[in-house]
């Protein structure tokens, strides 16, 4: 998930395991070769129907721009004395019924037909896409109206509303295409709306707004990837589409005669179709000639995304985690702390009296938190600790503001380092505080690596590219310090997992990026959800370590979200112990794990011992809080 930088050297602790040996993938024992991908254009032009394709569109696409320096006459210019010629020197197709050269019609008409073909396209992406994009990843009111105007678009009758048009607005083939635009624009809404509802709920579009980048970027870097490929082959198919519909209107004598276009040309040689049959042909040979390059382009764009990967083979990297990793550590001054608002007590987080909840069909609210208050300081860790369903995740998504659109604070207050992020009375995160600490002061290590970290792109660039943005340093200097931190969280080879793409690394490796990222950019409390609960187990002790010792170097707050004991007695300061969204006992974990008050925290406890998970409700809560 997170991505951003961090400017200190690390010295491994002593006694962390020796990098890498828990993992495999990229930087696995072994491995010869690094698997790449190569680009779609290069996989598009190593298909013949492709290239083919691309060759007849190129060539159409020439003859319509330089039609004024190809063809002999002037589109319009009729020689009354050869009409319906036969090919000769002069008009080399021949001519029409009215001596106008069929060549220098057919290249004007190119260059008709395929602009309004472009500009057909263009005002379907243009309001089907970011409309989709918009539905697809905001969703609630905007997403409802788009559906009803969808539908009302969807079920007019594209034909009549064409003919209406012609008859409002004259003969224009610009005014029909933009019609028909229109009219067609739901088919990418729908496309990119699915395709964005597909990913909307991904951990790492999650991941990349804990890291602090905006909506805009998100979709701009995250989402619109999704949708790029379906977009390019729906258009090849669309532009098919609108060159038939413009030639079927222009055929049946509803285009515009004083311009050449492929559709008047077929209409003209149908009417002489007995006394020269060329005349037919040659305008419906380009048509179809354009349309089957545009389908046979679509189908070579599906198959060079669809293609894979390749395994590019190259020489092995030598270990940089081993030099890069040694050096004092300079922590540059933190930013300064901030005014402590009027009447409170200061800590990094202090979560007062919260409480969250979810409001029901019948009008009530069913609370998911209530009445938690702690606090966390610099350079502690701090377990939340509690069986499955407590309220751990949404107290840690109501610090990060991370909480569904539906949830509200029904009670308390939320301060980080003094001010407030859920003032007294607030009913939501205040996002616009919060957005400003994600990724800078506030970082977050999710329990799913994998699903944390888009597979679109590179490790290396989804750690850069953060650190570029928040930290305003050139990329060069991003990839260098992204390379350090590789090693320093113990990445044997950190080169080639900086070019690796997710799938090509192990749990363990992808969860030691993630905490790269979380640090890197010396952020102040840290959020830990569960970060080992996906790992091997012999990979999860190997995490802990990691994140005790770099909590120690940099003096961070950590959070740490657990449902294990055995977790908080080994990194945990201090824990609180949470039943049913509300807190049932806090204090230093020595104290709590030697006389645990509580017989819900001694249940816990116990579960422990006998080395099972308390994944389950354990002990059934009574409405006012005690255990039975
Ligand atoms: N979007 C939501 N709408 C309604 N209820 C929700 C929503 N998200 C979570 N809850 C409820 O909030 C309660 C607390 O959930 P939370 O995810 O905080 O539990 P947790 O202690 O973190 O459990 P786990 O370890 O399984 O993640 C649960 O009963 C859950 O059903």
């Amino acid at each position: 998930m997170t991505e951003s930088v961090e400017t200190t050297a690390l010295t491994p602790a002593p006694g962390t395991p020796s990098p890498g040996t828990s993992t495999t993938g990229a930087g696995g024992p072994g491995q010869s070769g690094t698997v790449v991908r190569s680009t779609v254009l290069k996989r598009l032009l190593r298909n013949p129907l492709g290239v083919i394709a691309m060759a007849v569109l190129l060539g159409m696409a020439l003859l319509a721009v330089f039609a004024d320096v190809l063809a002999p006459f002037d589109e319009n210019f009729a020689n009354i004395s050869k009409t319906l010629a036969a090919p000769d020197e002069m008009n080399i197709l021949g001519t029409d019924s009215s001596g106008r050269d069929v060549w220098s019609r057919l290249l004007f008409g190119a260059r008709l037909t395929l602009l309004s073909a472009v500009l057909c396209a263009a005002v379907a992406i243009g309001i089907g896409l970011p409309a989709g994009l918009i539905a697809g990843y905001y969703a609630g009111r905007f997403e409802a109206i788009s559906n009803w105007v969808v539908s009302i678009l969807m079920s007019l009758p594209g034909l009549i509303v064409l003919l209406t048009i012609r008859a409002a607005f004259g003969p224009s083939v610009w005014i029909a295409m933009i019609a028909f635009g229109i009219l067609i624009s739901p088919s990418y809404f729908r496309l990119t709306r699915s395709a964005v509802q597909s990913v909307r709920n991904e951990l790492y579009v999650d991941a990349a707004r804990v890291s602090g980048l905006s909506d805009a970027s998100i979709i701009a870097r995250h989402i619109f990837s999704v949708v790029r490929a379906p977009i390019i082959i729906q258009t090849a198919a669309i532009a098919g589409v609108a060159i038939a519909i413009q030639s079927g209107l222009e055929f049946l004598g509803l285009g515009d005669p004083a311009k050449a276009s492929w559709g008047v040309m077929l209409s003209e040689g149908f009417k002489n179709v007995y006394l020269t049959p060329t005349l037919l042909f040659w305008p419906a040979f380009a048509m179809a000639l354009t349309i089957g390059a545009l389908v046979l382009l679509g189908n070579a764009i599906r198959d060079a995304l669809e293609d894979g990967e390749k395994i590019k083979h190259k020489k092995q990297a030598a270990p940089a985690g081993s030099t890069t990793a040694r050096g004092d550590r300079v922590r540059p001054s933190r930013k300064g702390m901030t005014t402590v608002e009027e009447g409170t007590e200061h800590h990094l987080v202090k979560v007062t009296h919260l409480g969250v909840g979810y409001p029901q069909a019948d009008g009530s609210i069913k609370k998911v938190v209530d009445d938690v208050s702690f606090h966390v300081d610099r350079g502690e860790i701090l377990g939340i600790v509690g069986e499955s369903g407590s309220g751990k995740s949404q107290t840690a998504f109501s610090i990060l503001g991370l909480l569904p659109d539906t949830a509200r604070i029904v009670a308390g207050s939320i301060q980080f380092d003094g001010n407030y992020t859920v003032a007294p009375g607030d009913t939501k995160v205040n996002q616009g505080r919060v957005a400003a600490l994600r990724g800078k002061r506030i970082s977050y290590i999710p329990q799913e690596p994998m699903s944390n970290l888009d597979p679109a792109f590179t490790i290396g660039y989804q750690l850069v590219t953060p650190m570029v943005r928040v930290l305003g340093i050139s990329k060069a200097e991003a990839k260098r310090r992204a390379l350090k931190l590789l090693a320093d969280v113990g990445i044997t080879h950190p080169d080639r997992t900086f070019s690796a793409y997710p799938h090509e690394v192990s749990g363990g490796m992808a969860q030691r990026v993630l905490i790269a990222g979380a640090i890197s950019c010396e952020p102040d409390l840290i959020i830990a959800d569960e970060p080992t609960t996906a790992l091997d187990v012999t990979v999860q002790a190997d995490v802990l370590d990691l994140i005790r010792d770099l909590q120690a170097r940099l003096g961070v707050g950590v959070l740490l979200v657990t449902h294990n004991f055995g977790v908080v007695a080994d990194l945990c300061d201090r824990v609180v112990v949470m039943q049913n969204g509300r807190l049932v006992e806090e204090g230093p974990v020595r104290e709590i794990l030697s006389t645990p008050k509580e017989p819900y925290t001694r249940t816990l406890l116990g579960s422990m011992l006998e080395g099972r998970e308390p994944m389950t409700m354990l002990v059934t809560a009574t409405p006012n809080g005690a255990t039975s």
